[in-house]
């Protein structure tokens, strides 16, 4: 199933740097090794914001959501999930 996963970053002003570079560091891992699985199919920043819009192929919402809570930056995280399904005028054989 694919899910746009919406994802904002609010880190405490008051947390020190070391520790967000770490957190972050940890993150981006994460992030890779499941792109590497395929299963964060894409990530984009959103221009101007600590935002990013994600495409997740995983088995169901279950998966998502154990995915997303493993997030080391999950505690200061806004998210939002929307599921997608294959549009009719898509070209592309993966879009399901
Ligand atoms: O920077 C972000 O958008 C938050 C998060 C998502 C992947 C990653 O490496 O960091």
């Amino acid at each position: 199933m694919l899910f746009k996963v919406e994802m904002t970053v609010n880190i405490p002003l008051d947390m020190p740097v070391e520790t967000a570079a770490e957190i972050k560091a940890k993150e981006k891992a994460y992030s890779q090794q499941l792109q590497n699985e395929g299963k964060w199919r894409h990530i984009w920043r959103v221009a101007g914001l600590y935002s990013n819009v994600s495409i997740f192929d995983v088995k169901d919402a279950e998966e998502l959501h154990n995915l997303l809570l493993a997030l080391p930056l999950y505690p200061y995280m806004n998210i939002k999930v929307d599921a997608l399904c294959r549009h009719p005028s898509s070209i592309r054989d993966d879009d399901k």
